[in-house]
């Protein structure tokens, strides 16, 4: 597996807003669309495309568009649909699955209780997306859910990595052979005693939509 840590001082401002204890909602949800865009631009530089033409008001010419299958975005429920608008502004023909996962806060184990995939995902290039990979248990599971049905090419984007997490998805992804790549703007320091990213953010969900009952 690929990891590539987004170093760019744009980046880590905001970043460092979103960490802010202070910071309110709706700033939360406004730059976590703006920091999904930035990262979505490096994490898409090996979509498939193929030729096309297209007809300039001088001449025709060559460009290219997304080759089909067209790419599959997944965000997992809840935190990754913060993700969702940011990155379809930037790929808008791309189709989207979605994965719904929580953690049982006591055993750290993901339970997934919606799943919206496309059964065959063959030849598919998937872009799966949540703000924060601590374990890895729900990451791992969503990615293992996308290898089952055959997706041959997989990118995660996530906003703040653990090293615990990172190191459970090579143990994941590397023997499996399917070409991963883990996009992030921060890689943090470890977890703590109950699983949260030190310095971290605290509850990605919760502060994008409010506390979960
Ligand atoms: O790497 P892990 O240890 O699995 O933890 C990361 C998961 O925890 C958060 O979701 P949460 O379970 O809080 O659900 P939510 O998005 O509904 O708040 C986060 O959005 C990840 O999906
Ligand atoms: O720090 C963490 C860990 C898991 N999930 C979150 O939302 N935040
Ligand atoms: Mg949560």
């Amino acid at each position: 597996m690929e990891l590539r840590v987004i170093e760019h001082p744009l980046v880590t401002a905001k970043i460092t807003l979103l960490r802010d204890e202070n910071t309110s909602s709706a700033t939360f949800r406004q730059l976590v669309e703006e920091l999904v865009t930035l990262l979505a631009y490096e994490a898409t530089r090996e979509v498939r495309v193929e030729p096309v033409q297209v007809k300039t008001p001088v001449t025709v010419t060559t460009g290219v568009e997304l080759t089909r299958p067209r790419p599959l975005v997944v965000p997992i429920l809840r935190a990754g649909l913060g993700m969702l608008e940011g990155m379809m502004r930037l790929m808008p023909t791309a189709e989207v699955g979605f994965v719904g996962m929580v953690r049982d806060e006591e055993t750290l184990q993901p339970f997934t209780y919606a799943e919206r995939l496309p059964k065959d995902l063959s030849g598919r290039q998937c872009y799966v997306l949540d703000p924060m990979l601590a374990t890895g248990g729900s990451l791992g599971g969503t990615v293992q859910f996308l290898v089952d049905r055959g997706a041959d090419h997989i990118t995660c984007i996530c906003l703040i990595a653990a090293p615990e997490g990172v190191e459970r998805m090579r143990e994941l992804v590397d023997p499996i052979g399917v070409p991963c790549t883990l996009v992030c703007a921060a890689l943090d320091e470890r977890l703590n005693e109950v699983g949260y990213i030190v310095p971290g953010l605290g509850d990605a969900g919760d502060r994008l939509y409010g506390l979960a009952q």
